[in-house]
């Protein structure tokens, strides 16, 4: 059997909290049985103790045999409270004197429809009161027991309004609950899209700057472990400026966005793209060497130079590009300049070509 999940143990807690309450009910009752305020026999307490026992602990089970995932309401609510309400009118028609006050249990298991009930929910469990209030009159008619009129009609009066106000602050309650839970979710959104803006470029959907650091550090320090290369290779488009001046900045972003696009296409699923800035990327190849990061490279330059820009038909563009292999235990920062290096040499012999260093 899987473990509970973090729901179910939730449903769990709460029905061992209510089952807690039905027992305190079982206790009182016990108590005014003992002190001669209970109209039945020993036999009978110790059935209603028998059923209120199990019944709680069938819910229980239902729980965690994971049954209860079954039902549309999977918590069991409104089939907890009816049993619990059930109870208190089964008890309150052996109590006599002591009824009123064994009635206003029910007003404990109203609170418990706070965790979920809606207001249909609560109408429901309001009419099933009702009725359970009138068929314990009629049992108590026909039983003969005495019935003051005027007494009884004061009582139920003062009883439904408890009823009808601890519904409403229940349902108050459950409100709140739920705005807080959407809230919640509101909030859990809003974290996970400011992490993702804060290693994201926000132009190319790419790793940023900072992100491409802690990659950085991380291959090294996976590197430095043991049997892993990572290869650093800092790719520069060439002259686009011209990209610019032609098609203009938002053009110029535009090719720069169809670019990360291309990169994210080539590279395996293991390596990371990050944009540095302007027209600047950083290609992290994880467990390769140089010889391996070369032809990859090569692979990308060509791709590139073959590739038809969706938007800008006659546009062709090159790339350069300065690889250079992380050396064990050397800072990350080295690689970079190595990489940087063998960039700027790239530049200086005419550009559209890849250099190592
Ligand atoms: N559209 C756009 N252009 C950018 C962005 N960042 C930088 N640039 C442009 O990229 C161009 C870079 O120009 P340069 O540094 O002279 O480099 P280059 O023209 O590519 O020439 P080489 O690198 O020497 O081949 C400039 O025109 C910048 O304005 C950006 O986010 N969007």
């Amino acid at each position: 059997m899987t473990a509970p999940t973090r729901d179910q143990l939730l449903r769990l807690r709460r029905t061992l909290l209510a089952y807690t309450a039905s027992l305190l009910h079982l206790v009182l009752c016990w108590l005014a049985f003992w002190a001669g305020f209970m109209s039945i026999s020993l036999g009978g307490m110790a059935v209603l103790t028998f059923v209120v026992m199990v019944l709680g602990v069938l819910f229980m089970l239902a729980i965690w045999l994971n049954l209860n995932l079954r039902f549309h309401d999977p918590s069991m609510t409104q089939a907890q409270m009816c049993w619990a309400i059930a109870v208190v009118f089964v008890s309150a028609y052996f109590v006599d004197t002591l009824r009123p006050l064994f009635l206003m249990m029910a007003l404990v298991v109203l609170m418990f429809g706070a965790f979920h009930l809606r207001f249909s929910g609560y109408l429901r469990i309001g009419l099933f009161v009702v009725l359970c209030y009138a068929l314990l009159m009629f049992a108590l008619y026909r039983r003969g027991a005495p019935i003051e009129p005027r007494v009884e009609l004061i009582q139920a009066l003062v009883f439904f309004t408890l009823i009808v106000g601890v519904s409403m602050l229940g349902l108050e309650m459950s409100n709140l609950r739920t705005t807080l839970q959407q809230r919640n979710r509101d909030l859990h959104q809003a974290v996970e899209r400011v992490q993702h803006l804060a290693i994201t470029d926000e132009l190319t959907g790419l790793y940023n700057r900072r992100f491409a650091k802690e990659l950085l550090a991380q291959q090294k320090a996976l590197a430095d472990r043991g049997q892993y290369d990572f290869v650093v290779c800092l790719v520069n488009l060439d002259l686009f400026k011209a990209v610019n001046d032609r098609f203009g900045h938002a053009g110029g972003d535009e090719v720069l966005r169809q670019v990360a696009q291309l990169f994210r296409q080539v590279v395996r699923d293991v390596d990371f793209v990050a944009r540095l800035g302007g027209e600047e990327f950083l290609l992290l190849l994880s467990r390769t060497d140089s010889a391996g990061a070369e032809l990859m490279v090569e692979r990308l330059r060509q791709t590139l130079r073959e590739t038809a820009w969706e938007g800008f038909p006659d546009l062709r563009l090159t790339l350069s590009v300065g690889i250079s292999a992380y050396r064990v235990e050397e800072p990350w920062e080295e690689t970079l300049q190595r990489a940087d290096a063998a960039l700027y040499q790239a530049k200086a012999k005419g550009r559209d070509r890849v250099e190592m260093q």
